[in-house]
């Protein structure tokens, strides 16, 4: 019999839970509801969510290392944020030819380079202007030299679900509506892509994939939105190893965390649920942890600015 169990740990609900990131130093998880325009930091020992609203909406936010507070996806600008003096300092803006493209979902590479990818204005889930997004990384300056960003290429629809092999030469990325889940080689010593390929193509039922993790064993967990689901796929044959059905459809974003990363935390969303009664679902937008599933996952890597 298996021993997974999903079980809501933030209730208060998430207009666009995205991006979360365990911090495994405080022991606590971070994320961002997008269209809240809110950074979120959920401690597990108290139940208490803080937050920090900014102004624009936030695609993600990462942790700095060796440093206090966040780097920022926010709006078009790539930020960093002071969290006790809930400051927001911009450091590179980026699509300024498309004032109406946003942000979306980020992380920071092995070298601590920070990758986060851009989209058009949604005018509801998934309805948008396509091929309007890029995709961006800030590279933190050596020797006191300012961090710059770098566009890495274009014509993406929506930008979502990065991460890196186990040995940091494969990118791999989701661009939602394509339905695909690409993988580039990847230079780390460089942080450039090349030779895209598609490793899985999302099935009906798996409706719109969004945001994904690696685990300790190299095989992705993506969050299927409109799926109520997280997949598990192995890269190297394509094939879909393991579903794990959530209690809401707007299933987002998915990263490892806990004491020892077995744990896996899923972020939801509430906006924009359609007609078909969905938005009676009453955890629409929680988080929640995922236990028993027999795989741990890695600590996250740390922007190096
Ligand atoms: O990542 C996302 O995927 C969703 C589905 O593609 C989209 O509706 C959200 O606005 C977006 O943040």
């Amino acid at each position: 019999m298996s021993g997974v169990q999903v079980q809501s740990v933030v209730g208060e609900a998430c207009r666009v839970g995205e991006g979360p990131v365990w911090e495994g130093a405080a022991g606590t998880l971070l994320y961002v509801d997008v269209l809240a325009q809110d950074v979120c930091r959920w401690h597990p020992h108290t139940g208490t969510v803080e937050k920090v609203h900014l102004d624009g909406t936030v695609g993600c936010a990462v942790p700095r290392r060796g440093r206090a507070g966040y780097a920022v996806a926010c709006g078009t600008t790539f930020g960093l944020l002071d969290w006790d003096e809930r400051r927001f300092t911009p450091v590179a803006a980026v699509d300024k030819d498309r004032p109406n493209n946003r942000f979306n979902d980020g992380k920071v590479d092995p070298a601590g380079r920070f990758f986060a990818g851009t989209m058009g204005n949604e005018t509801a889930p998934a309805v948008l202007e396509r091929k309007q997004g890029s995709l961006y990384s800030l590279d933190a300056g050596s020797d006191g030299s300012a961090a710059t960003a770098t566009r890495h290429f274009r014509d993406v629809d929506i930008s979502n679900g990065l991460d890196w092999s186990l040995d940091n030469a494969t990118f791999f990325y989701i661009d939602s509506l394509a339905y695909s889940l690409f993988a580039f080689k990847y230079d780390v010593t460089t942080g450039t892509l090349s030779d895209r390929r598609v490793v899985y193509r999302f099935e009906p039922d798996e409706a719109i994939p969004d945001g994904q993790c690696l685990d300790a064993e190299g095989r992705l967990w993506v969050a299927c939105y409109n799926g109520g689901r997280v997949i598990r796929i192995d890269p190297e044959t394509g094939k879909r190893l393991q579903v794990v059905k959530l209690p809401v459809s707007k299933t987002t974003s998915c990263c490892f965390g806990g004491p020892d990363y077995s744990e896996l935390f899923v972020t939801s969303a509430c906006e924009g649920l359609d007609a078909a009664g969905l938005e009676r679902e009453p955890q629409a937008g929680n988080v929640f942890k995922i236990t028993g599933l027999g795989v741990k996952g890695r600590a996250p890597f740390e922007y190096a600015g």
